[in-house]
């Protein structure tokens, strides 16, 4: 056996975390070609861990790391211990090394209980000093791990043995079943899928079922910039608090529902488009064949408003934007529409561990308390363009100079009106996107989530770096200021 050494690396310690970080990493280490990392996932202590083990790693040039790893089944056996400070992190780690033709001493953290029983199904062993619960831990792989049996209680097993099943079953035969709490199960997917390996996530009771189709061929992934901010949405999460409330405000066609979708789709949030419930309100009076300036017509509107109503076809265009900007300078109005988007910041549905609303008075009025706000801006001309732009792949017959013309004049009256104008609140971030297509406004917009305070504090190690909102092109607002200026 190895002789034991001064530990050679260390990985982050984070829980989830880094555990998820474990399983990136390992995976572009046991993938044939270059991975591209982003910048602060790899830190030095998990780059000497992948080194270790034989993957060549390189800097990318832009902060991140290229890490050019040995296949399946190729990775070489370290000559030192390795040193893991996390027991999640160790559980993946000996998970993806029980596939291997090695021998590995992991020093460090304990391993969670049941972790050698569950890779010794595998037919892989894993010795501890003497009883399998402390440091070191010593896995003696194999290559071409039997298929692992599910678990008898799926729900009974706690998340660090269902990741290192998952990390295990990447070189086991057949498929591998693994439950995990639905944000960590659908970060691993993500992550699964961004290195091809087939992977399905189902729900499964409160759990999402993910079954991983063993041995399969990784190929080179580009992990996108943002995954600094996994460890922000799982801290929050984990921590059971207040849902996490991110608030987008900003003039019209800026990009914030593009925005507010892609966060919420990112960080497992849901999305409300506040906008549509003034749009509907509007419409409603309209087709009903009164006049969206009439207070008393405007207030029966909003208070009958049902959710099937925001489905209706035709609220995306400039006429239902129009009648909405009317109604919406309407205090009764308002009052009738803010319960429901207070509701739905606070008590998301569906389980989601938080919400991301749209508007125009989110960050000042709807959600003062919001974790993260933006107001996200852009020149008229380039807002004009894009809804020009929108409208006509709709099929919308629409003249550029009178998108441009209407959306001012809509502008105008949200940023002058008495109640809940316009305006950025005052510890908003403004994220000017006429130079940012949309891939950038939400790398820019998902790491100021990672810099949010209470969202990185159960998270602070290995990932401030890579958070740096000098890296973010926006400012915060000293005043509040009209739109589009
Ligand atoms: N950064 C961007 N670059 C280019 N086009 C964008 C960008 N963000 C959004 N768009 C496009 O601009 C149009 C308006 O965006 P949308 O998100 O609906 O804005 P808003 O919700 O602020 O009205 C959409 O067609 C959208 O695809
Ligand atoms: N929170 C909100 C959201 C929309 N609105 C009003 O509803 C109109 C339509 O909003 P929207 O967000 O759907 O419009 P776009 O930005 O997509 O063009 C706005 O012009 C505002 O007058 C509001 O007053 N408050």
């Amino acid at each position: 056996m190895t002789a034991l050494r001064a530990p050679c690396g260390t990985i982050l310690a984070n829980g989830e975390a880094a555990a998820v970080s474990t399983l990136a990493l390992g995976l572009a280490t046991a993938t044939v070609g270059a991975t591209r990392l982003p910048a602060g996932l790899a830190g030095a202590e998990a780059t000497a861990l992948a080194t270790a083990v034989g993957a060549r790693v390189a800097d990318d040039g832009a902060g991140g790391t290229v890490m050019t790893g040995r296949g399946l089944g190729g990775l070489t056996e370290p000559d030192a211990p390795l040193a893991v400070t996390d027991g999640a992190a160790l559980a993946v780690l000996c998970g993806l090394l029980a596939g291997h033709s090695l021998t590995a001493v992991i020093d460090g953290a304990a391993p969670p209980d049941g972790l050698g029983a569950l890779l010794a199904d595998a037919s892989a062993t894993v010795l501890a000093a003497g009883d399998g619960t402390r440091a070191p831990v010593t896995v003696r792989g194999r290559a071409g791990l039997t298929a692992i049996p599910a678990p008898d209680d799926p729900a009974q097993e706690p998340w660090t043995l269902a990741l290192a099943r998952v990390s295990a079953g990447l070189a086991a035969a057949g498929t591998t079943t693994a439950c995990l709490p639905p944000v960590l199960a659908a970060v691993v997917a993500d992550l699964l899928r961004a290195f091809a390996v087939p992977c399905e996530a189902a729900p499964a009771g409160a759990l999402i079922r993910l079954t991983v189709t063993g041995e399969a061929e990784t190929t080179p992934a580009v992990l996108p910039p943002d995954w600094p901010t996994v460890p922000a949405w799982m801290a929050a999460r984990r921590a059971g608090e207040a849902p996490v409330v991110l608030a987008i405000d900003g003039p019209a066609a800026a990009g914030k529902g593009t925005l507010a979708r892609g966060m919420a789709e990112r960080l497992g949030l849901a999305y409300l488009d506040t906008g549509l419930l003034y749009r509907a309100t509007g419409m409603a009076v309209r087709r009903a064949g009164g006049d969206p300036d009439d207070p008393a017509a405007a207030e029966q509107a909003a208070r009958a408003l049902r959710p099937s109503d925001l489905a209706a076809p035709d609220l995306r265009g400039e006429a239902a934007g129009d009648a909405a900007s009317r109604v919406a300078s309407m205090e009764p109005v308002r009052a009738a529409l803010l319960d429901f988007q207070r509701s739905f910041a606070h008590a998301p549905p569906d389980g989601a561990p938080g919400a991301v609303l749209d508007g125009r008075d989110i960050g000042t009025v709807v959600c003062p308390d919001a974790d993260v706000k933006l107001f996200v801006t852009a020149s008229p001309e380039t807002r004009a363009r894009r809804r020009f732009m929108e409208l006509r792949e709709r099929g919308q017959d629409v003249i550029e100079s009178r998108v441009l013309q209407d959306m001012k004049e809509r502008d105008a009256r949200d940023s002058s009106r008495g109640i809940a104008p316009l305006v950025a609140a005052d510890d908003a971030v403004v994220l000017d996107t006429s130079d940012l297509d949309r891939d950038g406004a939400l790398a820019a917009s998902l790491a100021l989530v990672a810099a949010c305070p209470r969202l990185n504090r159960d998270a602070a190690s290995g990932y401030e770096d890579s958070a740096d909102p000098r890296t973010v092109p926006a400012k915060t607002a000293g005043s509040n200021r009209p739109a589009g200026q």
